[in-house]
């Protein structure tokens, strides 16, 4: 920050850092959380699983390489507003004639530079990721906090039926494997990976009965990551029971979470959350690392109610649809990253093998679960 600030950032405690308003010239409110990726803003910004957060992140220089049709997760930007340390524009980067902070512009998404990010990551770390807001300098901090006030807590909102599509729509036609997903705000490059490896890809919107996904000629069913606090999607979870058992399911990240729950598991607020591109996670069936990229606020309850889990090997669980092996687990907080179901072929992580953005470790997930419904 050079001159005086022109913005701020304030939280629901009343912490505020100073900065300069870039991209639209409006206010934001929501839940403000960071990710630790050190690339792929673009990617995050249009991840529907941010609808209804701030992105905070925590690498200092934003915008550097610039936009590009293929970092699109979706068609839009979910993310409500952008706060960064240092933000470069980069209008001259290949394939764009507008640069980042143009294109926060043109699609109305306030952003803001120069803020102490370090400090407001470490202040979220200790304080946990907590309603707030960016302002233009000319909003009175009184009228911030009502505004923050105004907004609803994450937990207990439904944000799948903000992000869901109207109408169902198939992707990669004529594919040998047909799967039929609940699209609760699914990733672009979930979608890419699987018609990649041949499979037809029909989405959902996410109000679909289970009778209606059984009457498909689906191979297999895909639980889709997505905004929002899982256990408020109730009417979600009683179709996916429906489903258990019938034909292979899969779930990533919220689509995990929602699995989770129809078996008889319970989710909790993870304090700040993980979102990055540098989370370990073991595999507990074969103790091999994988580095994985994670957005995720939630996280899924052993049975005993705990969210640590300290076993190192495969642990059993007892569920609603028999035994589970919990396959993975986070080594920064030992929280569950991974399920699969032993008595009914259903698995499910946590994080994201589709990368979009981080890395690739994980990506054999993808031919794992297509193997395991050409198999069946
Ligand atoms: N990426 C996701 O699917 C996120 C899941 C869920 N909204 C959470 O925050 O935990």
């Amino acid at each position: 920050m050079t001159n005086a600030p022109t913005a701020y950032v304030l939280l629901e405690d009343g912490t505020r850092f100073d900065g300069d308003a870039c991209g639209a010239d409006v206010h934001a409110t929501g839940e403000v959380v960071f990710t630790t990726g050190m690339s792929g803003y673009q990617e995050s910004v249009t991840d529907p699983s941010f609808a209804g957060q701030l992105i905070t992140f925590s690498y200092p220089h934003i915008g550097n390489y610039g936009i590009s049709q293929r970092a699109m997760e979706s068609e839009r930007i979910w993310a409500r507003a952008v706060i960064m340390r240092a933000a470069v524009n980069r209008e001259d980067a290949p394939e764009a004639e507008r640069g980042w902070l143009d294109w926060l512009l043109d699609c109305g998404v306030p952003a803001i530079s120069g803020v102490d990010t370090r400090a407001l990551v470490r202040h979220i770390r200790e304080a946990g990721a907590m309603r707030g807001g960016i302002f233009p300098a000319r909003v009175s901090e009184g009228e911030a906090r009502e505004l923050i006030a105004a907004e609803p807590p994450m937990v207990g909102a439904d944000f799948a039926k903000v992000v869901t599509p109207d109408a169902a729509h198939t992707v990669g036609f004529g594919g040998d494997v047909r799967i039929a997903a609940i699209d609760t705000g699914i990733k672009g490059s979930i979608v890419r990976h699987l018609t990649e490896r041949g499979a037809e890809v029909t989405l959902h919107p996410c109000t679909v009965t289970a009778e209606e996904l059984l009457a498909t000629d689906a191979h297999a069913f895909f639980l889709a990551n997505g905004p929002g606090d899982p256990a408020a999607l109730d009417y979600i979870v009683d179709n996916v029971r429906q489903l258990i058992g019938k034909r292979p399911v899969w779930g990533i990240c919220l689509g995990h979470q929602l699995l989770c729950r129809a078996v008889g598991l319970e989710t909790a607020k993870l304090p700040f959350g993980h979102r990055g591109g540098n989370h370990p996670v073991k595999d507990l069936r074969t103790g091999r690392i994988e580095i994985t990229s994670q957005n995720h606020g939630f996280a899924v309850k052993a049975p005993d109610g705990g969210l640590r889990i300290e076993a190192d090997e495969p642990v059993r669980w007892e569920t609603d649809f028999g035994a589970a092996a919990l396959t993975h687990v986070n080594l920064y907080d030992r929280t569950v990253e991974g399920l699969q179901l032993l008595d009914v072929n259903s698995a499910t992580v946590q994080y994201h093998p589709e990368a979009g953005p981080g890395p690739n470790d994980a990506l054999y997930q993808f031919d794992r679960f297509l193997d395991a419904v050409r198999s069946a």
